[in-house]
Order: structure tokens, then C-alpha cells, then sequence
């Protein structure tokens, strides 16, 4: 499903260059779910913004204060990726909804912008809104919503248009345990469900080893996998209370103080 090959990227401003990638190659099979964990700032979310397609390859973003360059071979879904494709879709941590908007309207808003008329997207809304539990808030606004029911919006959205790659950066890490838990749940059955390619950005140990079929330890800046837990028994619902999912957390554990300790000689 992704293919990545040589991917460079730097953030450049004035007197300042951040090296974010250089050289870095990732491979992601069709239908895995696959974390990514590492410490703040070492280059998942600008990562996952080149997988998402918006950063662009050549010639990079332009800011105000400076821009992005990057370089590198990236594939999608069997296609040079060239910008956001119509099949992915991402989900931020602050949830990303639109206040002035109701829970319908919002999940809508992703075949709205594809062009899907009105009466339609409703229809399409519709099971979404029964399959992630929140049928009787249709009509609500974000601001009337728990943390929690905003982010099942949110997860809504990004579902509604049937995507083949699901890209999440943090996407829970401001909700309480059990909220989280349950989330990490709802992903799990979707997953299950749909043939989804999953890419997750997480700093939770807990819930790399609970969603990640695989999980790569990272390090930078410049980006580096330094170390991989294989945790193909991840899927099952009571996966939490099973020995495997014990010895993820203290393989990914280990994997990080590892790395963390190695930074703090260099
Ligand atoms: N637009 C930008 N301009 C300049 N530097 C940036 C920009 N975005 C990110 N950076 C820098 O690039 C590096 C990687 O940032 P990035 O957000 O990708 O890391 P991260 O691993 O996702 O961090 P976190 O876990 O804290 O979200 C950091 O040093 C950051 O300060």
C-alpha cells in the first residue's frame, strides 16, 4: 500500500535548516495496521503529512516564515503519490471539526467535497453515525459533544468516504483511559471490518501494542527506525488481558530506552 523510498525532507527558515528525513525508506503492506512511536519531535507528523500527500515531493510547501523541501519515491496504492488522493484519509489530534457545523454535516464534509449532493451524503451518514454510536446527536453541535463523541465525529468523517488508507497523528492522546480505550476498540472493529491499511502516530506504549500489528520505534531528528516489534497476535478485543500484549508493551518499552539512552551519549 505505501511505498517509500530515499524520502527526504527539511524545514528551512531563515539562519536555521531541521533536517527531518534523509534517506528514509518505509514499507507498508495492504490491510496492515502499522504505529509508529517515538519521541516528540523526531519527525512522525511530518511523516505522516508526506504520506497524507501534503507535502509535496518536489519543491515542498511554502510558509510565511520559510518552506519545505522534499525529495524522495513515494507510492500509494500503486501510484506515484502527487498530491492528496481521494482514498486516504487523515485524523489529527484536536479533532479537526468544524464548530458552526453540526455531527451530520461534519461527518458529510468529506463526500461534500468530493461532490457528493446532499440528499445522498446524508444517506451515506447515516450508518456511520449508528455504527460509531452516535445516533440522537445528528443535529448537535461539536460544542454539545463529550471529548470523547467529538473524536467518534472525527473518526465518522474519515470513514464516511471509504478510504483504503487511514492516517492518524495522536488522534486520541487528549481523551481520559477509559474514552481512549474505547476508541482504540471502535478502531480495531473497523479495522476488522474494512479492508483498511492503518498508519498511527502514538506516543501511548498501551496503545501501540493494543492496534499495531507492527510497530516501529523511531528515532531523530533525522527520522530513523531503530527498532521494530512484530506483534501480529494484536487484533483480538480482549488482546489487552493476553500475555502478548504484555510482552509488546515491554518490548516497545525496552526498544525506547534503548534509542533514549543511546541519544543522551551522542
Ligand atoms: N513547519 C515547520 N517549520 C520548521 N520546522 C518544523 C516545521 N514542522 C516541524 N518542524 C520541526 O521538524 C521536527 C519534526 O517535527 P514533527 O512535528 O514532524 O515531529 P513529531 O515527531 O511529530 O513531534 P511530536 O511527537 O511532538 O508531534 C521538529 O524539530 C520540529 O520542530
Amino acid at each position: 500500500m505505501i511505498v517509500a523510498r530515499d524520502l527526504r525532507l527539511a524545514y528551512r527558515q531563515p539562519g536555521n535548516t531541521v533536517t527531518v528525513l534523509e534517506g528514509f525508506d518505509l514499507t507498508v503492506p495492504k490491510g496492515e495496521r502499522c504505529v509508529l512511536i517515538g519521541p516528540s519531535g523526531c519527525g512522525k507528523s511530518s511523516l505522516l503529512l508526506l504520506l497524507a500527500g501534503l507535502l509535496k515531493l518536489s519543491g515542498g510547501v511554502r510558509h510565511a516564515s520559510g518552506g519545505s523541501e522534499a525529495g524522495g519515491r513515494l507510492h500509494v496504492g500503486g501510484q506515484p503519490l502527487e498530491g492528496p488522493r481521494p482514498q486516504t484519509s487523515l485524523i489529527l489530534q484536536d479533532f479537526g471539526l468544524f464548530p458552526w457545523k453540526t455531527v451530520e454535516e461534519n461527518i458529510a464534509l468529506g463526500l461534500r467535497l468530493k461532490g457528493v449532493g446532499e440528499r445522498e451524503a446524508a444517506e451515506r451518514v447515516r450508518p456511520v453515525v449508528e455504527r460509531l454510536g452516535l445516533a440522537g446527536t445528528e443535529r448537535r453541535h461539536p460544542r454539545q459533544l463529550s471529548g470523547g463523541q467529538r473524536q467518534r465525529v472525527a473518526v465518522g468523517r474519515a470513514l464516511a468516504t471509504e478510504p483504503d488508507l487511514l492516517l492518524m497523528d495522536e488522534p486520541f492522546s487528549s481523551l481520559d483511559a477509559l474514552t481512549r480505550e474505547s476508541l482504540q476498540d471502535l478502531i480495531l472493529e473497523i479495522a476488522r471490518r474494512d479492508p483498511l491499511t492503518i498508519v498511527l502516530v502514538t506516543h501511548s506504549i498501551e496503545e501501540a501494542a493494543f492496534l499495531g500489528q507492527r510497530i516501529l520505534i523511531l528515532d531523530g531528528p533525522p527520522l530513523r527506525i531503530i527498532g521494530q516489534v512484530d506483534n501480529s497476535g494484536a487484533g483480538a478485543s480482549d488482546y489487552r488481558r493476553q500475555k502478548g500484549f504484555h510482552a509488546a508493551c515491554d518490548e516497545i518499552r525496552r526498544l525506547m530506552v534503548k534509542a533514549s539512552e543511546r541519544g543522551s551519549l551522542r
